[in-house]
């Protein structure tokens, strides 16, 4: 019983929905045009890498550390970290389980609800809201509530990983959102303490098989992340790529045991544009499977948003409910197979 879901087939039948052919696959297949700008990608983008042992120095050293990492979040969007609070040790031995993980059957895998007692729709493959060949998803992943690891009990022996990384995370964001909220002169942070407790955010681990035949086909799909900000812990294979200004692609280069952050949607509402929620994505590699786990620091569903500047700047997104604005990522999913975000809730 082999453990891959089947892409392969997923994505032919999509290709024979969106284009009325019988894919020959060997075939090229193409995205829309403006996603397929692969020449465009510059290696090697030289994203911020900050020491966060600087944080326990002097006055000085951390406020210059600080000081990078607003400059960081309100350029990029993106930054990699080191000396975080979490031990490569674990980071290592997190990644070898959620590889045993993946290992399992796909059936089991699939209809992980009544063998493993996991929530619905924890598993997911491919991506069967793909409306183009541009929003297919040549992975796999394991998405969870914090709130839910608990089930996880059949994961042979990971679990102290899974809570040493949720937990690392945790404090990690925590730490991350009040350097960022007092560089906004916000310097009373009890607005995250009261609403994004641990149990509110996501752990989300990934798996990219390596894609032999269409190199065109993403691992994920452009998007932005839709909480106030995400730790990644990535393996040693490069795939990640988020888009600068200028339109072009770069690619983030993995660092072992570094962990790359990224600003999410409602930190970029909550501080009214200052903080950059970037678009990013995954591209296979023909060789290499590649894996990563993202924890999302998000609040819960009834918080509602609003920038922190309501006083003093002219404010460019309505307030909403976190509820509200996954409701509506759903409704543009469905309809579009793509997230709008944001852009939706513009104060016009
Ligand atoms: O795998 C990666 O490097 C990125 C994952 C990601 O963007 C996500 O899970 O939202
Ligand atoms: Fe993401």
């Amino acid at each position: 019983m082999g453990s891959e879901p089947p892409l392969l087939d997923a994505l032919k039948s999509l290709y024979q929905q969106v284009s009325g052919e019988n894919p020959g696959f060997s075939t090229s297949i193409s995205r829309n045009k403006d996603e397929s700008n692969l020449d465009n990608i510059v290696e090697d983008c030289r994203l911020p890498l900050i020491d966060l042992h600087r944080l326990t120095l002097s006055a000085v050293e951390q406020e210059s550390c600080k000081q990078e990492i607003a400059n960081a979040a309100a350029t990029h969007g993106f930054f990699q970290v080191i000396n975080h609070g979490i031990p490569t040790k674990v980071l290592k031995g997190l990644q070898y389980h959620q590889m045993k993980l993946f290992e399992l059957p796909f059936c089991m895998k699939a209809s992980g609800v009544s063998f493993l007692n996991w929530p619905a729709n924890t598993y997911r493959w491919g991506n069967p809201a793909a409306k183009s060949i541009g929003q297919f998803m040549w992975s796999e992943a394991f998405h969870l509530g914090v709130a839910d690891i608990s089930k996880v009990d059949a994961f042979m022996g990971s679990r102290s990983y899974v809570d040493m990384f949720v937990s690392g995370a945790a404090s990690l964001s925590k730490a991350i959102t009040e350097i960022l909220a007092q560089n906004l002169g916000v310097n009373d942070t009890s607005f995250f303490e009261e609403n994004c407790s641990p149990d509110n955010c996501y752990l989300r681990m990934n798996r990219y098989p390596p894609c032999h035949s269409i190199p065109e086909v993403f691992g994920l799909m452009p998007h932005t992340d839709s909480d106030f900000l995400t730790i990644l812990s990535q393996d040693e294979v490069e795939g990640l790529q988020l888009v600068a200004e200028d339109g072009r692609w770069y690619s983030v280069r993995p660092i072992p045991g570094a962990l790359t952050i990224n600003i999410g949607d409602l930190f970029e509402a909550w501080s009214n544009g200052v903080y950059k929620s970037v678009r990013h994505r995954v591209v296979t590699s023909a060789e290499s499977e590649r894996l990563s786990v993202a924890y999302f620091y998000c609040p819960s569903y009834e918080t509602v948003i609003e920038s922190c500047m309501i006083e003093r700047q002219p404010l460019i997104y309505k307030k909403f409910s976190f509820g509200e604005y996954k409701r509506q990522i759903q409704l543009d999913l469905q309809f579009t197979g793509d997230k709008i975000g944001l852009s939706r809730f513009y104060n016009i």
